[in-house]
């Protein structure tokens, strides 16, 4: 493919907003996409493709190439080297080798965190925890992600939304693994697509697909989504329950309940009710009164690297440290809102135990009127993003 000034200017720009003024790759590309209309969808397709590769191979493009983390053109260049991209004629690509840079990346192809492209703490941390398997699962972590739907069963199912998008030319394909989705052949914007403005899907990761069932809600029932951010999992849990019953939807960040309350109103949604954590005293005052609690916590969302290939130079191990005490003070505290005889579901997009098993064997120990029901891990490998789930039953 040839390269054009204008969409590798706009990768440029891109890079120099996420690793220069630390911005979130997602935001980046959208905003700049929005900039230029006329951009058709192939050059849409390389700007956001171009961007996240090299955002998922930094590491390496800066070791391979050789060049400084700020040096965006010839982090380009080396990524046109290692995937067979023809080299323009311009002078901000003067002085590359390709056959240096491929030489160089045959060298340090068996030293796993360059060839990798992950830091030194995340691969230690991977093999310490994970063993053997981290090894596929890092290399899971490395594809490029793919762009899933979950249909909106309170509008349309399965069926009538993959004959809808095939008289339009949206090609997708179904996983029997995870019955409600749809996965695009070719990532598109599909937020622009008729049937997203009419509420007929969502776009969510099929491991992501997973929790809701997960926690075997049932129309009528009570349900509390503590950690619910914007609502991806609050939302699929008001279609499994056919819009009968309550949701309450809580979190601390008003900001995403607003947006929750915009999505659930698209989706037809009309069993939730939102409310912000101000203290402790809005989960007391819930006491014992969720059938079903879902708890989607904060995380280090290794598992979900694939799609935030950003995180890999943002994370921290401070940070985790800091995200496991938190976990474990939400598992503990907000375990009293489920009532006796209820269920609870502690899910994270994590792969560590030390954020998963380690965390809900300490909750049971410290709990004992809790006990374990189920575990369920979605692993990178299996083809989607990375989930950890655990069931656990309140003594009635
Ligand atoms: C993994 S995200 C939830 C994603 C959401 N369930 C979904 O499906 O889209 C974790 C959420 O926990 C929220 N959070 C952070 N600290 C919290 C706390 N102490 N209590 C409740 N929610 C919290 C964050 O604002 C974030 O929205």
């Amino acid at each position: 493919m040839k390269l054009y000034k204008n969409t590798t200017q706009a990768v440029i720009d891109s890079l120099t907003q996420i690793f220069g003024d630390k911005k979130y790759a997602d935001k980046v590309i959208e905003k700049i996409l929005k900039q230029n209309s006329k951009w058709g969808a192939r050059d849409r397709r390389f700007i956001a493709e171009t961007t996240y590769d090299i955002v998922r191979w930094y590491r390496l493009l800066m070791e391979v190439t050789p060049c400084g983390p700020h040096d965006y053109w010839k982090l380009l260049g080396g990524w046109c080297a290692m995937n067979e991209q023809e080299l323009p004629d311009w002078v901000e690509f003067e002085g590359l080798n390709r056959k240096a840079i491929l030489r160089k990346w045959e060298e340090v192809k068996t030293v796993r965190k360059i060839a990798e492209s992950i830091p030194d703490w995340m691969d230690e941390q991977g093999e310490k925890e994970l063993g053997r398997i981290w090894h596929d699962e890092l290399k899971a972590l490395n594809e490029e992600a793919r762009v899933v739907l979950r249909v909106n069963s309170l509008k349309t199912n399965v069926k009538k939304l993959y004959r809808e998008f095939s008289e339009v030319e949206v090609e997708v394909t179904l996983d029997e693994r995870y019955p409600e989705a749809l996965i695009l052949a070719q990532r598109q914007n599909v937020f622009k697509l008729p049937q997203f403005k009419e509420g007929l899907f969502e776009v969510q990761d099929a491991g992501s697909q997973a929790i809701a069932p997960f926690l075997q809600v049932e129309p009528g029932m009570r349900v509390i989504d503590a950690c619910a951010g914007a609502g991806g999992k609050t939302l699929h849990l008001a279609a499994l329950m056919q819009n009968k019953g309550r949701i309450i939807s809580m979190d601390t960040e008003e900001w995403k309940l607003t947006e929750l309350k915009l999505r659930a109103r698209r989706a037809g949604v009309g069993n939730v009710e939102t409310r912000v954590i101000e203290s402790t005293k809005t989960i007391k005052r819930m006491e014992k009164m969720g059938d079903r609690v879902l708890l989607d916590v904060p995380c280090s969302g290794l598992g979900v690297l694939r799609r935030n290939p950003d995180a890999k130079w943002k994370l921290s191990t401070e940070f985790i440290e800091k995200v496991i005490d938190l976990q474990q003070n939400i598992l503990h505290d907000y375990s009293m809102m489920v009532k006796p005889g209820g269920k609870l579901v502690y899910s994270t997009c994590s792969l560590m135990p030390t954020e998963n098993e380690k965390q809900v064997a300490k909750f049971l120990t410290n709990n004992p009127d809790f006990t374990l029901e189920e575990e369920k891990h979605i692993w990178p490998s299996e083809g989607f993003d990375g989930f950890y789930m655990a069931r656990v039953v309140r003594k009635a």
